[in-house]
């Protein structure tokens, strides 16, 4: 099993646009530079995780992909959607021999490598799909596809029962796995006090975002 990890990646300077009435254009991108960079160290000490593949046109993130193992990134220059970079890494996955991907937003960086390499480690060898549900228990913060071209990946609000539908829709085994660092996402400013909270109790990781987070004044 070649297993790919696709990394979608906004640029920065356009990310996390729910947080624009709570934080500076200065900060927010700060912070969604450090989520990534702290997802990317996360990712790479996932031994389950073969390859790293980031999706973006944000240079910076480019060259964070260098310094932390991605394989490759694959341009997305007019930031195309979540689905639409999720759909470019699966095809350049696809091409680099992967019989699997997960996908990775660069908004969990709490993401723990235990934590993922016992995911992967519940996927068979398809055809199959785990949805990893976020916080709130309907969007997706992850999905384990395999083979990569099982389904295609449909982000957006009520993500996660769209995508147990069109795992049933194409013919594959379907589980909604909760995985605790990979439900942390950071959207709106609730999102970022849970993270910061659950960064509290948490040994280890994210700390290039509890840097900045120690920057940024409790709610
Ligand atoms: N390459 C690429 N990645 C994207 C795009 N839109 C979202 N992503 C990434 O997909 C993951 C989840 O996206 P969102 O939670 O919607 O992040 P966001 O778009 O910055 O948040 P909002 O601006 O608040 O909608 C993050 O890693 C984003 O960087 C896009 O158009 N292109
Ligand atoms: C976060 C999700 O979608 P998007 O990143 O596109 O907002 C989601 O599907 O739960």
């Amino acid at each position: 099993m070649r297993t790919v990890a696709v990394l979608p990646v906004k640029r920065f300077g356009a990310a996390k646009q729910r947080l624009n009435d709570d934080l500076s254009d200065g900060t927010r991108r700060a912070l969604a530079e450090a989520m990534v960079t702290d997802v990317l160290i996360a990712l790479r000490r996932t031994r389950g995780v073969d390859e790293v593949l980031v999706v973006s046109g944000e240079h910076a993130a480019v060259a964070l992909a260098a310094g932390y193992d991605a394989a490759a990134v694959i341009d997305d220059p007019t930031d195309a959607g979540h689905s639409a970079a999720a759909l470019r890494g699966i095809e350049a996955a696809l091409e680099r021999g992967a019989t699997r991907v997960v996908l990775v937003p660069g908004d969990c960086p709490a993401l723990d490598p235990v934590e993922l390499d016992a995911l992967l480690a519940r996927a068979g060898t398809g055809p199959g799909v785990l949805v990893v549900p976020d916080r709130h228990g309907d969007g997706t913060n992850a999905l384990v596809l395999t083979p990569p071209d099982v389904m295609a990946p449909a982000f957006g609000p009520g993500s996660r029962a769209r995508h147990e539908e069109l795992a049933r829709e194409a013919g594959a085994e379907c589980e909604a796995v909760e995985v605790r660092t990979l439900g942390l996402d950071v959207d709106t400013l609730d999102d970022l006090e849970a993270l910061r909270e659950a960064l509290d109790r948490l040994r280890g990781g994210a700390s290039h975002t509890r840097g900045l987070l120690a920057r940024v004044s409790r709610r």
